[in-house]
């Protein structure tokens, strides 16, 4: 048997780290915002981010340069320090360093034991297959314990390697931890040898073309998207689990259409959030993870059409029925998520 039985998947895996949970948070989780911990003059708009981010995410791992990770680590826990996170819903996490790096463990250590209270989530990247969630399990139990620690610290893999896309269904159901999951469209292009350069988002040579005309006029074609699969698997294995799927980053900052594009699909197919780069990405992440208020009100008529979601009703030419009612509950319980965090989209879904 290589699965723990049920009773002890869901034991604490040190003496005197806190009970896993059973249920998520329901949290809105639209865009988690990077931050460079390691530059003073980012890290000052910690709170400014705070307002405006669902999430906001101070990176340990790649885009801090190696001479820069204690300090970036140290930002780290200055930033736990710097909101009252949890009065304000704001979720805090970290992306550390990945495990075989020369920095996982400090990184981990410190966090857990400086900054426990306030982390909500440890973002660990290049997660490979369930091992490597099982080792950072116990570790983060044991700094849990000796910490004192009341609230289980959450886990989120970034899907970067072919092995870890191979191996994503037992990488979400590998702990109660496992919160959910971020495509790396770089470091999983590379590991897969697409030919790309880009971070996300299209490619202008990957197209569908149209069959030649008779007359032999040009034809007809398309761009496709190259992550289509990918995040699609994604969505089901995170579904699966019952955590949540994640676009990840778009790297393009300049073209703000693309990246909105790119966030759309993945919403659209069933992520709940994405990540933002740049503040300019989280108004859009804003926009695009917020359910339209003319389809929350769509769904709320199903809902009221069909009060036990039982049945068949007819709205507007199209059929309702038990199927669709799910469907409605899924945006009109995000747009009540949101509402309970934004007055005008509050007001936009009552009006
Ligand atoms: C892209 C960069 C260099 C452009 O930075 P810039 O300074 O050139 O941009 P700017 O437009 O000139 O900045 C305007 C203002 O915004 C500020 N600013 C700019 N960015 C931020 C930010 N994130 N948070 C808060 N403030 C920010 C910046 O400091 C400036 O402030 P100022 O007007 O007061 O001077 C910069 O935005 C940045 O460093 N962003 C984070 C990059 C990052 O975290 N990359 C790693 C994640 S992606 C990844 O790892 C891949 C993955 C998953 O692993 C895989 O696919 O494999
Ligand atoms: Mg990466």
């Amino acid at each position: 048997m290589s699965q723990k039985t049920p009773r002890n998947f869901f034991k604490p895996l040190a003496i005197g780290a806190p009970d896993p949970m059973r249920e998520l948070p329901v949290r809105l989780e639209r865009m988690i915002h990077f931050v460079p911990p390691h530059l003073d003059k980012v890290r000052a708009k910690v709170p400014q981010m705070a307002d405006q981010a669902d999430v906001v995410l101070a990176n340990l791992e790649d885009a801090i340069p190696s001479d820069a990770k204690d300090a970036a680590r140290a930002g780290a826990i200055e930033m736990a320090g710097m909101v009252d996170w949890q009065a304000k819903g704001t979720g805090f996490w970290s992306r550390v360093n990945p495990l075989n790096s020369p920095w996982f463990q400090d990184d981990v250590s410190e966090l857990v034991l400086k900054a426990g209270h306030q982390l909500d989530v440890i973002m660990l990247p290049k997660v490979e297959g369930p091992w490597d969630i099982h080792f950072a399990d116990q570790f983060v139990a044991q700094l849990e314990a000796k910490a004192g620690l009341k609230r289980p610290i959450l886990f989120h893999a970034i899907l970067e390697t072919a092995q870890g896309m191979a191996l994503v269904e037992d990488i979400a159901l590998a702990s109660p931890r496992m919160q959910g999951i971020s495509l790396g469209p770089a470091d999983l292009a590379a590991d897969r040898k697409m030919k790309t350069t880009r971070v996300g988002g299209g490619h202008p040579f990957y197209r569908v073309i149209d069959d030649p005309n008779e007359d032999g006029s040009p034809r007809a074609n398309a761009q496709q998207d190259p992550w289509h699969y990918t995040i699609a698997r994604m969505v089901d294995a995170c579904r699966m689990a019952g955590i949540n799927a994640f676009y990840g980053p778009f790297g393009d900052i300049s073209d703000l259409d693309a990246c909105e594009q790119q966030f759309r699909n993945a919403f659209l197919l069933g992520c709940a959030g994405t990540w933002s780069l740049h503040p300019n990405q989280i108004a859009i992440a804003k926009k695009v993870f917020s359910p339209d208020p003319n389809e929350v009100k769509f769904a709320r008529r199903i809902l009221e059409a069909m009060p036990d979601g039982t049945g068949v009703a007819m709205l507007d030419g199209k059929m309702q029925d038990d199927a669709t009612w799910k469907q409605a509950k899924v945006i009109s319980d995000l747009a009540d998520l949101v509402a309970a965090k934004d007055p005008d989209l509050a007001a936009a879904y009552s009006a």
